[in-house]
């Protein structure tokens, strides 16, 4: 039926509305991928990744497609003894939401978990960082990508190598390459341990 003028129902929505629902709107309508580093040294670290994992399982718009092996990881940044060791793993993610809502799911799981912001390379319960986002090349300092150490880091390279051989960090090249440059010093597979897929 054609609605007539005096329909209430079909009164034309100002374009300003549209223009504030459509900002409004964070999501993407193409999901993207994008590679997420996990580290803990505090704690149950085991459990707290996998919860950490889960809860980004958990994520409106975002689905875990890989978690890689755990591995033992030397502190990197900071006076060797001064803080316990960590267990690291990198996951495979593809969302909807865009860069800057990563972030802040990143920083809510952070939160859930107990991480205390003190110091710089400070121990932590959980770290959520972003590696990548599809070939993002970004210098906002408030989200940086890819993420601006994650090459220098073995305990990023090795666990993501693992997942997706053929990965490459955007600007930097195979993580293959750069793997096979930094080495794996400090970087110790722990093959007893085990990250699963969220449910
Ligand atoms: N790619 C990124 N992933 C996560 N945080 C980032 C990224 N780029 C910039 N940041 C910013 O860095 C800030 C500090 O992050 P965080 O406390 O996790 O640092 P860190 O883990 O101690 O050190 P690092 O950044 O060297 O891993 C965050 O609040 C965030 O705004
Ligand atoms: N081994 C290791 N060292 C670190 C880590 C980490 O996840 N693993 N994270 C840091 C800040 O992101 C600083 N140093």
């Amino acid at each position: 039926m054609k609605p007539t003028q005096s329909d209430p129902t079909v009164q034309p929505v100002p374009a300003s509305v549209v223009a504030t629902v459509d900002a409004a709107d964070t999501t993407l309508s193409n999901p993207r991928w994008a590679v997420l580093a996990l580290g803990a040294n505090l704690g149950n670290r085991l459990e707290t990744l996998q919860g950490a994992i889960d809860a980004l399982g958990d994520t409106p718009g975002l689905r875990v497609k890989a978690v890689s092996p755990v591995y033992e990881t030397a502190p990197w940044g900071v006076e060797p003894g001064t803080q316990p060791s960590y267990l690291n793993a990198v996951a495979l993610v593809r969302t909807t939401l865009p860069p800057s809502s990563l972030l802040e799911r990143a920083h809510a799981v952070e939160e859930a978990f107990h991480r205390v912001r003190e110091e710089r390379w400070g121990a932590r319960t959980i770290d959520v960082d972003i590696i990548a986002y599809a070939d993002v090349v970004s210098e906002d300092p408030v989200l940086t990508l890819p993420h601006p150490r994650a090459h220098q880091r073995a305990f990023v390279l090795a666990p993501w190598h693992d997942v997706d051989p053929d990965a490459q960090l955007p600007g930097h090249g195979p993580v293959a390459d750069l793997l096979a440059a930094l080495g794996r010093e400090g970087v110790t597979s722990r093959a007893d341990l085990e990250l699963r897929l969220p449910e």
